[in-house]
């Protein structure tokens, strides 16, 4: 089984990776892997530029034989549209090798707004972690997607390479990439937030307004 979760990570922070562990725990799966988004399609300008998020992701997960890193949206020109990176990925594993997207709900309410989105769940399964106060609306396609799809248990994803929606409602880290961009805009330190060496290298680099000078 194939496990990638894909983000902008602007920066990437504890909450990301404690969700990839406990995702891929649920699983099974020896490792996730990160992949990071070139140009988010659904966006304004990120804070970090893209080689930026990259290596403060390196830097986060140095050393953690459970999470990988997929550079491949960012070798890619143009936005980065989940469904290009699914159909690469088919095409390298073969059509029997389970293949699973993890995404939270606060990304996965708009679902019916991606780019080829019904063409997802023939190609990958996707894992949908419920985050506090980011409800599916009722009605909405993505909620009817969980329920027509929903898979009884994480095992079922290791039956069949795609076509199934498995909720998952792990504990989470109440800890947001934005909340990180205003913690450093307004000149408090985001440590515990995020990897020591993460906010060690954003501060090197005066991202998201921070002060090379003034290392906090
Ligand atoms: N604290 C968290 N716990 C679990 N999942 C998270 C957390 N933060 C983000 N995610 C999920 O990680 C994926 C990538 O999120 P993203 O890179 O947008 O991070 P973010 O912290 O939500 O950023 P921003 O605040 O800029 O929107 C999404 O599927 C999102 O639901
Ligand atoms: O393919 C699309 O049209 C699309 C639209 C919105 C979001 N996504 C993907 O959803 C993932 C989470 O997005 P975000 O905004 O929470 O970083 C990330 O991998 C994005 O590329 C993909």
């Amino acid at each position: 089984m194939h496990v990638i979760y894909g983000g902008t990570f602007d920066p990437i922070h504890h909450g990301h990776l404690r969700l990839a562990l406990e995702v891929g725990d649920s699983l099974g799966v020896e490792r996730v892997d990160l992949v990071p988004c070139h140009i988010p399609p659904h966006r304004g300008d990120t804070g970090a530029g893209a080689e930026q998020r990259l290596e403060l992701i390196r830097l986060a997960i140095d050393g953690e034989s459970a999470l990988g890193l997929d550079e491949r949206e960012l070798r890619r020109a143009g936005a980065s549209y989940t469904a290009d990176t699914l159909r690469q990925l088919r095409s390298e594993l073969g059509r029997d090798e389970p293949l699973v997207m993890v995404v939270g709900t606060d990304a996965f309410a708009a679902f019916d707004r991606w780019r080829e989105w019904r063409d997802i769940p023939e190609l990958a399964h996707i894992v949908v972690v419920r985050r506090p106060g980011a409800d599916l609306a009722p009605g909405s396609e993505a909620q009817r997607l969980v329920r027509e799809r929903q898979a009884q248990s994480p095992q079922a994803l290791w039956q069949q390479p795609s076509g199934l929606v498995l909720e998952l409602d792990p504990p989470l880290l109440e800890i947001s990439a934005t909340g990180i961009r205003q913690c450093i805009a307004d000149g408090r330190s985001p440590r515990y937030l995020t990897p020591d060496a993460v906010w060690q290298r954003i501060q090197a680099l005066g991202l998201y307004g921070a002060c090379p000078d003034r290392r906090v």
